[in-house]
């Protein structure tokens, strides 16, 4: 595992990704959750299984892939169904984190996460850094990615931390409301400290 570990996280759309890739661009090692999340499910998985019998076999496509944006309705409609595919994913989630983390080789690695504290993902982490921005900014960004209804939008994010909640959590902030050239800006500061607060921790052990 990566000595030192700084969970980015942030609401849909909030513009993790974007910072991920800034981190990325400095040589940073990213671990994305949703990307975890999707490994877990893939076909031949055992909670691939026990999803299409929980929802039936509707939820998978032809190809015998699932169906995600079907999934992503019936649980966002629904928060007992939420509830219960948290139970099943979120363990193996972390499991597959902590194997990327630990083959990461750059000075500190970067665990992002849209559900970092909501999971206790945090655990995993010596830092906690929040993108922030309004959260109508959030959705109109977040709508014009996924082609997605603001209502849609607005459920998910219903199920996430509430913004001063997850601004209460935080260590750092990124403050996403202007442009990525800001966004960038406010990366590379950080980075220099994340260098070197990764630097003291290798120093004490
Ligand atoms: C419901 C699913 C199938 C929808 O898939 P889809 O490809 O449409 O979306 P994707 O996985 O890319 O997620 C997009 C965004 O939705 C939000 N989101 C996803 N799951 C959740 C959740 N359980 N609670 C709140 N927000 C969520 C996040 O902001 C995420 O970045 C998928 O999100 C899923 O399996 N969720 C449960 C696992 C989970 O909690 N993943 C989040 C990372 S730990
Ligand atoms: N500073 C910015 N200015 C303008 N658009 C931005 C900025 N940052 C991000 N975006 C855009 O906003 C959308 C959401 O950003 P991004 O995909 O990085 O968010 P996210 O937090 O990773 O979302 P999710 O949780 O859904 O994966 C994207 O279309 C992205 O290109």
């Amino acid at each position: 595992m990566a000595q030192y570990i700084v969970g980015l996280t942030g609401g849909i759309g909030s513009g993790k990704s974007a910072a991920a890739d800034a981190f990325r661009q400095l040589g940073i090692k990213v671990v994305d959750a949703d990307w975890a999340a999707r490994v877990v499910v893939q076909r031949g998985q055992p909670a691939l299984e026990q999803i299409a019998t929980h929802f039936g076999a509707d939820v998978l496509l032809e190809s015998g892939e699932l169906d995600r944006a079907k999934l992503r309705k019936l649980v966002f409609e629904q928060d007992s169904e939420r509830r219960w595919l948290e139970a099943l994913l979120h363990p193996l989630i972390r499991e597959e984190i902590k194997l990327a983390l630990e083959s990461a080789t750059s000075p500190y690695a970067i665990l992002e996460s849209p559900l970092l504290i909501e999971s206790g993902q945090d655990t995993l982490v010596q830092r906690t850094c929040v993108v922030d921005l309004p959260e109508e900014l959030q959705i109109a960004r977040a709508c014009a990615r996924d082609s997605n209804a603001p209502e849609q939008i607005r459920r998910i994010m219903a199920a996430q931390l509430p913004r001063q909640e997850r601004l209460q959590q935080a260590d750092d902030v990124l403050d996403n409301a202007a442009d990525r050239a800001s966004l960038e800006s406010q990366v590379q500061t950080l980075h220099e400290q994340y260098l070197q607060l990764a630097q003291l921790t290798r120093q004490q052990q």
